[in-house]
């Protein structure tokens, strides 16, 4: 699996635990987009590159993290076919993949510790996307996305 992961000044301790964890799993090959200096760092900027990995295809899916995972899963969700989540647990992050097809996972490093960030993304990574009826509720999230508009 591909990833591209991204943060921001906050995020600079956590990203390397989760990097770490990544190399000891040894199936990911990881592209390193965000800043790796502890000076103030705009959260969009890496939304935005980590986003357009995805949603060009040229990465399986990626990881944002800033002090909370808000901003950056925003900034990442405005970018069309992205569906950016924030979990501070891993449970939110599996239903996440399994349910609503999360492409990027996102979460706080002012929020959850390294042993719960790691948790949060193997739940995220090992999950497959269920399809079924889960796979109409996506197509209307697109829907909406796409046109503005739902037609129900
Ligand atoms: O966007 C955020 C809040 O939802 C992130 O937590 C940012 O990391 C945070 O806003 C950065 O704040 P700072 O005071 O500039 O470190």
């Amino acid at each position: 699996m591909k990833l591209a992961i991204g943060n921001d000044h906050s995020a600079l301790a956590i990203k390397a635990e989760v990097i770490e964890h990544l190399n000891e799993r040894g199936d990911v090959e990881l592209v390193d987009v965000g800043t790796n200096s502890p000076e103030s760092f705009d959260y969009a900027v890496s939304a935005y590159r980590v986003a357009r990995l995805v949603a060009d295809g040229e990465v399986d899916g990626g990881i944002l993290i800033c002090g909370t995972g808000v901003g950056i899963s925003l900034a990442a969700n405005k970018v069309h076919g992205i569906r950016a989540c924030v979990c501070s647990e891993p449970y939110s992050a599996e239903l996440s993949k399994r349910h609503n097809n999360s492409n990027i996972i996102c979460f706080g490093a002012r929020v959850v510790g390294p042993e719960v960030a790691k948790q949060i993304v193997d739940a995220w990574m090992d999950a497959e996307f269920e399809g079924g009826r889960h796979a109409r509720r996506v197509a209307q999230i697109m829907e909406i996305e796409q046109t503005q508009h739902l037609s129900c």
